[in-house]
């Protein structure tokens, strides 16, 4: 994904002063680029992460005797006149890339040059844009006032209606941006904009900013792009941005489309349950995984929940009906919309669409974690499992395992007893294992790699004592480990450079504690973190042909790490389960198809 457009911890509203704004080249006083007409600077329209966006007059004429090139069929709100009765028009200033790594082409550019002419959708023309000193300019149509400013910030309680009247707006513009295979990426109230007063736009809905837009659909191909999670990739403005986007998931239309059922709430409610966290974009995120939609909704009519239902539960490469999205509205608009600030005429245009609505729902509320088992297809092997063993009992247990041929491959601890799952086709040829009372046995785990054993498993109990499981063979290879209070991703990532992979995981006391190793027979790695069970994350992987490799948990946080295996592993796909009670009947279930319990995991239910 590309850096240069990724916008971290933003303040999300015009009006909060940038720090950076002193640093900043002055803003020229005039502007001319191209073949333009020299404007005069004459006012600050708004600010935003990437640039100022000021009103600017026509002041002398264009060098050249030709029209401006337009990129859009919508209706022109400039006049072609030079002087103070000439039309304003907006002019974005964005500083260029001071180091000159980055093409000196704002992504914006690049994507109205995509779009074309003729693209159908209500974003501002594009009149000039050209370089003037140390800024990127581009000059655009003015607009009138942003829904933040038209409806919030002057408006103490918006009519329903009013808002009804957004939603089907909003969904109809999406729906066109959509089908040119962008999605816009930062859906909020600044970024739509009123036509200006006085002017039969002036009650139209525009979009403006495609600075975050991204193509969902691949230009050559027209195929969905591909589904992807970097953990530590955060691109929108994090009080609007969906949970998809937090967690670093490919964007596809599904988070437009969930930004929009939020920027709703706001409109309605004047605030979010999440405000006030705006720095801290994964306390938003647990918040809003936490927050049911039916609490977001309150007291609101039932089209808002049932259209926030919608576009939560959409999945990655689902297309939105938007068509039905629109008619939700419909009876909330009445028969004279003209009384509402804002047009629906997307409300008269759409006619319902028949797909029913989707009866399994991906989120609503944190679910309750317990037991997270793996299965895999293996050769016909002896398995012994057991549970809610204590620190004196588990050395017997491993013994007797270990006379019967068995090596440990898996250990999880729930309240502080532990469950190991012992099997003969680990191709170990010795095992040694320890339970440190507090924290990682360093000492220990150092003793045991001069003697070429290896972490193997690894398990934490509530109360911070480790269970850690060393084997030798089948090969050799070198281990690192990193224990650290949120999930440690960037860490990971540095590893997998040097060519290293998650080979064990677990949680401890609240802490993450990850082996990484050379020499493991995977080509290819990923991870899958997130505040619920994944269950489309994990499909995802497994269609694109990863298996699952380790698995661990916080009370509220989960991460699965996936990996490519050198060779295709013998057996079929992997199962998964999520049970509450240890999964007993599922092994008996499992063992006779010769699929092996070979990842387990407990998370304490949320209280
Ligand atoms: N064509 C326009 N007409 C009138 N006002 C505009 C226009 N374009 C932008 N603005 C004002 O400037 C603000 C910032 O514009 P824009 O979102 O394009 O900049 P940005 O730097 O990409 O912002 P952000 O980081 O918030 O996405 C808008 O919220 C709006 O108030």
């Amino acid at each position: 994904m590309d850096e240069a457009i990724a916008r971290l911890s933003r303040l999300g509203y015009m009006g909060l002063e940038d720090e950076s704004e002193s640093d900043s080249p002055p803003i020229p006083e005039e502007v001319q680029i191209e073949d333009s007409p020299i404007y005069r600077i004459e006012r600050q329209l708004g600010k935003g992460g990437n640039g100022l966006v000021c009103a600017g007059r026509p002041i002398g004429p264009s060098t050249s005797s030709d029209e401006p090139s337009t990129l859009s069929d919508e209706p022109s709100t400039s006049s072609g006149q030079t002087g103070p009765h000439a039309a304003e028009v907006a002019v974005k200033f964005q500083q260029k890339d001071p180091s000159g790594i980055e093409a000196n082409i704002p992504r914006e550019w690049k994507v109205y040059d995509d779009l074309g002419e003729n693209h159908g959708i209500p974003l501002p023309r594009v009149l000039y844009r050209g370089q003037q000193g140390d800024y990127n300019i581009l000059v655009i149509d003015l607009l009138g006032p942003s829904l933040q400013v038209r409806l919030v910030d002057n408006h103490p309680s918006i009519p329903l209606a009013a808002v009804a009247c957004v939603a089907v707006e909003a969904i109809s513009i999406l729906e066109k941006l959509h089908s040119r295979g962008y999605i816009h990426g930062d859906v909020k109230p600044d970024n739509f904009l009123l036509g200006p007063p006085g002017t039969p736009d002036e009650r139209k809905l525009f979009l403006i900013d495609l600075g975050l837009a991204v193509r969902w659909r691949c230009h050559s191909t027209g195929l969905h792009v591909r589904y992807h999670q970097s953990p530590d990739h955060f691109r929108g403005t994090p009080l609007f941005a969906s949970v998809h986007a937090h967690l670093g998931r490919t964007s596809s239309r599904r988070d437009d489309l969930e930004s929009l059922a939020y920027m709703l709430a706001f409109l309605i409610r004047g605030q979010l349950p999440w405000h006030g966290f705006q720095a801290e974009d994964m306390l938003i995120c647990k918040k809003k995984m936490a927050t049911p939609l039916e609490a977001l909704y309150h007291s609101c009519p039932p089209p808002f929940l049932q259209f926030a239902k919608f576009a939560v539960n959409l999945s990655f490469d689902e297309d939105p009906n938007y068509a039905r999205y629109i008619s939700l509205f419909r009876g909330m608009i009445g028969q004279n919309p003209y009384v509402w600030p804002v047009n629906a005429d997307a409300a008269r245009e759409s006619i319902e669409g028949d797909a029913p609505p989707k009866s399994s729902l991906l989120r609503g509320g944190l679910t309750r974690l317990q037991w997270i088992s793996i299965f895999q297809e293996h050769p016909p092997m002896r398995q012994r499992i057991r549970y809610n063993v204590d620190n004196v009992n588990l050395p017997l247990f491993i013994e007797e395992a270990r006379a019967d041929g068995m090596y440990v491959s898996s250990v999880a601890s729930r309240l502080n007893l532990w469950a190991v799952v012992m099997d003969s086709g680990t191709g170990f040829t010795a095992q040694v294992h320890t339970i440190s009372p507090e924290s990682l046995p360093q000492h220990w785990i150092r003793e045991q790699w001069a003697r070429n054993y290896h972490i193997t498993a690894i398990a934490g109990a509530d109360n911070g004592s480790t269970l850690v499981v060393m084997s030798k063979g089948p090969q050799n290879c070198r281990q690192s480990y990193h224990v650290a209070n949120t999930f440690p991703y960037g860490w990971i990532k540095r590893k997998w450079a040097g060519g290293t992979y998650v080979t064990a995981m677990a949680t401890v006391g609240g802490n993450w504690v990850v082996i990484m190793s050379s020499a493991t027979g995977f080509v290819h790695q990923v991870v899958e973190v997130d505040f619920q069970y994944p269950y489309e994350g994990i499909d995802e992987r497994w269609k694109q042909g990863y298996f699952i490799t380790s698995v661990a948990a916080t009370p509220d946080q989960v991460a699965f790490v996936f990996s490519i295996p050198e060779e295709e592993p013998v057996g079929g796909p992997q199962e998964a389960a999520q049970t509450s009670n240890f999964p007993e009947t599922v092994v008996a279930e499992t063992w006779p198809r010769n699929y092996y319990l070979s990842l387990l995991c407990y998370s304490r239910p949320v209280s």
